[in-house]
C-alpha cells in the first residue's frame, strides 16, 4: 500500500506537487494520469525518497521508503529505463543490483526469463532498443520480489506485442495481491489495464476513482481524461 498524505514539492517558483493525497491499494492496478508536467514523476520520486517533500509525506507499507530495512524487497520501481550503464550486459547490470541488495544470482536469471530477455542477457545494454531497455528496467523492479511496484511510462517505445505483454504483466502482478502504480499517456491502453485511476493536474488531485465509474459516465476514458484535465494543461 502507498499512502500519499498532503504531499507538496516546490522547486524555486514551481510547485510540482501541491497538497496531494491519495492511497494506492493492493490487488489492483492504479493508473496514474496527468498532462505533461502535472507532477507524476515528481510524486513517484518523492515516494521513493529520491526527492524530499517540502511538506507532507509519502508512506510505503506504513513508513517512509527511506526507512525500509530492505528497500528492494519492499518497492520495485522503473522510473527511467535509459539510466543503465551502456557498457554492461543485462545480466551483469542485474547481478550488480542484486549483489548490493543481498539478492541471490538465481533471481537474476528468473527475472530475465520473466521479461523475455534471456536470449540477450549477455549482450551490452548500449545496443538495446528502448523496448528492450524497458524490459530490463522492469526486470530490475521485479528483482526483490516486492509487494509494491511503480512504473513510470513503461509502455514508451514498446511495439504492440510489448504493449500487450506489459498489460498482462501488470494484471498478473495485481492478481498476485501486489500494489501497482502505473503512469502512462496512452488512454486506450490504460482503459484495458487499470482498475483504479488517480488523475492529477498542476500537482493537484483531479480524480481518485474506479476506472468503471469514469468509463460509464463518459463515452471513453480519453474523453473523461480530457474533460477532467482540460483546465490543468498549462506549462509552468
Ligand atoms: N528537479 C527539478 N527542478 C525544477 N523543476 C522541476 C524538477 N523536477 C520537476 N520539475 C518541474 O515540476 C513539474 C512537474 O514535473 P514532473 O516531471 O513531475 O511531471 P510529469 O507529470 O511527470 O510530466 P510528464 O508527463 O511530462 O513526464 C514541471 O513543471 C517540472 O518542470
Amino acid at each position: 500500500m502507498i499512502d500519499v498524505k498532503h504531499l507538496t514539492k516546490t522547486y524555486a517558483s514551481t510547485t510540482a506537487v501541491d497538497d496531494l493525497s491519495f492511497r494506492v491499494e493492493p490487488g489492483q492496478v492504479t493508473g496514474f494520469l496527468g498532462p505533461n508536467g502535472a507532477g507524476k514523476s515528481t510524486t513517484m520520486r518523492l515516494i521513493l525518497g529520491l526527492a524530499t517533500p517540502t511538506s507532507g509525506q509519502a508512506l510505503v507499507n506504513g513508513r517512509p521508503y527511506r526507512e525500509a530495512p530492505e528497500p528492494m524487497r519492499e518497492v520495485g520501481a522503473l522510473l527511467d529505463a535509459t539510466a543503465v550503464h551502456p557498457g554492461r550486459s543485462a545480466y551483469n547490470h542485474l547481478l550488480a543490483l542484486a549483489a548490493t541488495h543481498g539478492i541471490g544470482e538465481i533471481r537474476v536469471a528468473e527475472v530475465l526469463a520473466q521479461v523475455g530477455l534471456t536470449p540477450v542477457a549477455r549482450k551490452r545494454v548500449g545496443g538495446f532498443s528502448l523496448g528492450m531497455q524497458q524490459r530490463l528496467g522492469i526486470a530490475g523492479a521485479l528483482l526483490g520480489d516486492p509487494a509494491v511496484l511503480m512504473f513510470d511510462e513503461p509502455v514508451n517505445g514498446l511495439d504492440p506485442d510489448g504493449v500487450r505483454w506489459i498489460r498482462h504483466l501488470m494484471r498478473g502482478l495485481a492478481a498476485e495481491g501486489r500494489t501497482i502504480l502505473l503512469s502512462s499517456h496512452l488512454m486506450s491502453e490504460m482503459a484495458l489495464t487499470a482498475d483504479h485511476l488517480v488523475i492529477i493536474g498542476r500537482g493537484r488531485l483531479v480524480a481518485d476513482t474506479p476506472l468503471s465509474d469514469l468509463t460509464s459516465a463518459y463515452p471513453s476514458l480519453e474523453e473523461a481524461y480530457l474533460q477532467l484535465t482540460g483546465s490543468s494543461v498549462e506549462y509552468r
